[in-house]
């Protein structure tokens, strides 16, 4: 039974040019860079990829792009962003699942109107997956439109379907997760937590990794903590969790533009802190002390030989 890997899974960000159209070179060094650092998979068109502000057709391009970049070394999976009726859902999910990827996502609250019933979105998905036999899908409960959680009877079933690899559960609350793993159980679906400030506590209930911003940044960092978080010693652990913590709170407010200005800063990488969802840019006031972060991890004594592996 094929299962999703643990670990980091970066929600990957959109390089641009001067003019906003994607920059394929770059998206090729990230993805290559990614992996380099310890992902163990790729959530392409997410929300941090800025996907509703792609077109339906550059989505597929580039969830196509990042399968293909990736050639194996990394599963990759991809929203399907679809809205409508179920038979347009399953027309985006097979368009998405035509690009390689091995999971497609669906959006929870983009798959029913926002008042509708829990049995009216099981319904729907039944519909979907019908409609789609042989493709793998996950749920993103992305806060855009609106967070849409779904009840644990909900997630009971979608693990029950086999149908389910991935779940990115947006819950925040260690006490949602737990349930959420219990009836999990051992079936296919993984769940990935997007908080990192909860992260090593969520592996310790069965949790698989993070799905989340920090991820995007310092994937090194986050596969370690990934690797570490059943030590004995939680000390070093939980010390690099708390500096990734700190880093993704700096970047919430301006974000995605100040991930990419914080990657150009921090990594190999020379990005532009462009985006086409906040398309202002970043001033020294709140660059500077994005570059002093970037200083103060590559200076910090995180204490352990094994931080960066693959380099
Ligand atoms: N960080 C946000 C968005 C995640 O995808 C959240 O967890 O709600």
């Amino acid at each position: 039974m094929h299962r999703l890997p643990d670990g980091a899974w970066p929600v990957m960000l959109t390089p641009y040019r001067d003019d906003l159209s994607i920059d394929f070179n770059a998206v090729n060094e990230y993805t290559d860079w990614l992996i380099e650092l310890g992902a163990a998979g790729l959530f392409s068109v997410s929300l941090s990829s800025e996907m509703y502000d792609l077109s339906k057709d550059e989505q597929l391009v580039l969830a196509r792009h990042v399968h293909e970049r990736a050639a194996g070394r990394a599963p990759v999976v991809a929203s399907a962003t679809a809205r409508g009726d179920w038979r347009a859902q399953a027309d985006r999910v097979a368009e998405v699942a035509a690009t390689g990827v091995d999971a497609v996502v669906l959006i929870s609250s983009l798959v029913t109107p926002p008042d509708a019933t829990d049995s009216a979105w099981i319904d729907t998905v039944e519909r979907i997956l019908d409609a789609v036999p042989g493709v793998d899908l996950g749920v993103y409960e992305c806060p855009l439109p609106f967070k849409r959680l779904l009840p644990v009877q909900t997630v009971r079933w979608l693990a029950q379907t086999g149908r389910f690899t991935f779940y990115k559960d947006t819950s925040h609350s260690l006490a949602t997760m737990t349930e959420r793993l219990n009836v999990i159980g051992d079936t296919r679906m993984r769940l990935y937590n997007a908080a990192i400030s909860s992260l090593v506590a969520s592996m310790q209930v069965g949790a698989s990794g993070l799905s989340g911003y920090a991820a995007n940044v310092y994937p090194d960092l986050v596969s370690w903590v990934c690797r570490h978080a059943s030590d004995a010693d939680q000390t070093d652990v939980l010390r690099v969790q708390r500096v990734l913590t700190m880093v993704e709170h700096s970047i919430n407010l301006r974000y995605p533009t100040s991930a990419k200005f914080l990657l150009d800063a921090s990594s190999r990488l020379r990005w532009r802190a462009r985006s086409r969802w906040k398309p202002e840019a970043i001033g020294d006031h709140e660059g500077e002390p994005l570059r002093q972060i970037a200083e103060l991890v590559r200076d910090f004594d995180l204490g352990r030989a094994d931080l960066h592996p693959s380099r």
